[in-house]
């Protein structure tokens, strides 16, 4: 007796989201007004937030400006996001779905799964997404913030501008989001791999005698967001320890520090130009791996590859080298396409939640977002 053909799959639109960054230099300000107009960026009473986010953008626009020039006058962001999207969607369709057994074929398998891009503060918006997500037909959806750790910053803000993009146009899908991968086993692994080959290559190019320290430098948040609860610093941590898991490293060298302030406030430290300076007295060389950020852009290109290597040059360093970012290295998008995978199983390694804001506060079933602090008033 011949069993029954599976139904295909229902259609899947996976919402990758990042950021976003100027696409034309006359696009920098309203680029950072959006930025600086967002609450979850500006936590300031409503009634003066559009004034002092446009009033900080305006601040902000000429170094700014000064920094895409240094790359061409725009973002590479959009490129690379849509590269990893095709990646993604190309390695799904080459994946056998979930809960198949071996060689069975699922009809429309590659048809139902399509790969879609939602900035946060420039084109392509949540609603020029969300609109060709339901004129695609989509079933169901799944949200996919290129961020590996959670911030109401990043994430929170990005699936509140997708839930009300949603809203706006009347659409209604079942959704899920992919929110804490901070140390997921294969984004770790990945991306020990990417570490390994630089750690290796600039071991190559110094001095036998001479110690290499790794400094993963994530992106700074302001002091007052991390005491607020949100859970990124400690995610940031977590992720360090999966990475450092992988490399295989005996006695590694290697220190967590935060780049990209950019308002007068306290951020959490140290500063990467303090571990930069830590690193001089220390006699040792760098390597600086950017933990927080899945692609290249201004605050790789230009903040690590331009001003701290500048400044390590004046400090004397040993040596400074820096990790590339995945991209759409195969692994790193093979850890994402497995990602989906899991969730598409219904697997607990995921969180899924309707709020936005504060992932690990809010719903109970992520497992790896409560802080160690909170686990063990849980215990
Ligand atoms: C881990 C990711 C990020 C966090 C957390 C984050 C918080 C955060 N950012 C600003 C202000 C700015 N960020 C800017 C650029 C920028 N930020 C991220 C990621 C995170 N931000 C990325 C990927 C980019 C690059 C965009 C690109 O080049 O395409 C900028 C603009 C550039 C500049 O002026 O230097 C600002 C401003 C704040 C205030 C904040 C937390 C409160
Ligand atoms: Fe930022
Ligand atoms: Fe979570």
């Amino acid at each position: 007796m011949s069993a029954s053909p599976r139904p295909a799959p229902r259609k899947l639109a996976i919402v990758l989201f990042n950021l976003g960054g100027p696409d034309r230099p006359e696009a920098v300000r309203p680029f950072l007004e959006n930025l600086f107009t967002d609450p979850a960026i500006l936590r300031v009473p409503g009634f003066i937030r559009p004034l002092l986010g446009k009033f900080i953008a305006a601040r902000r626009t000429k170094a700014a400006s000064e920094n895409y020039a240094i790359i061409g006058g725009k973002s590479p962001l959009l490129e690379l996001t849509v590269a990893q999207a095709q990646a993604l969607e190309a390695a799904l369709a080459r994946e056998t779905p979930g809960g198949q057994t071996p060689g069975e074929e699922v009809p429309g398998w590659q048809a139902n799964i399509r790969c879609f891009v939602a900035m946060r503060y420039w084109h392509p918006f949540a609603d020029a997404a969300a609109k060709q997500v339901r004129d695609w037909g989509a079933e169901e959806v799944l949200l996919l913030p290129l961020y590996p750790q959670y911030s109401t910053t990043t994430t929170g803000s990005s699936v509140e501008d997708w839930m009300a993009a949603c809203a706006r146009i009347g659409m209604d899908l079942p959704t899920r989001t992919l929110c804490c991968w901070h140390s997921d086993d294969g984004f770790a692994r990945a991306t020990a791999a990417i570490v390994r080959r630089a750690y290796d290559e600039a071991r190559a190019a110094l001095p036998a005698a001479t110690r290499l320290r790794i400094l993963f430098s994530a992106h700074g948040l302001p002091e007052s967001i991390v005491k607020a609860g949100d859970p990124y610093q400690w995610q940031v941590e977590q992720s360090v320890g999966a990475i450092i898991h992988h490399l295989g490293i005996e006695e590694l060298d290697h220190g967590i520090c935060y780049q990209s302030r950019v308002t007068p406030q306290k951020w959490i430290g140290p500063s990467t130009e303090m571990a930069l300076e830590q690193a001089a007295k220390d006699g040792v060389a760098v390597l600086v791996h950017p933990v927080a950020f899945v692609s290249e852009h201004s605050e790789t290109l230009v903040e690590l590859d331009v001003e701290y290597k500048e400044l390590a040059h004046k400090l004397g360093l040993k040596g400074y080298f820096r990790v590339p970012a995945q991209n759409s290295d195969p692994a790193f998008i093979g850890a994402l396409a497995e990602l989906v995978r899991r969730a598409q199983n219904g697997g607990r390694t995921l969180c899924s939640f309707a709020g936005a804001r504060q992932c690990p506060k809010v719903h109970g079933d992520c497992p790896h977002a409560k802080a160690p602090r909170q686990q063990q008033a849980a215990a």
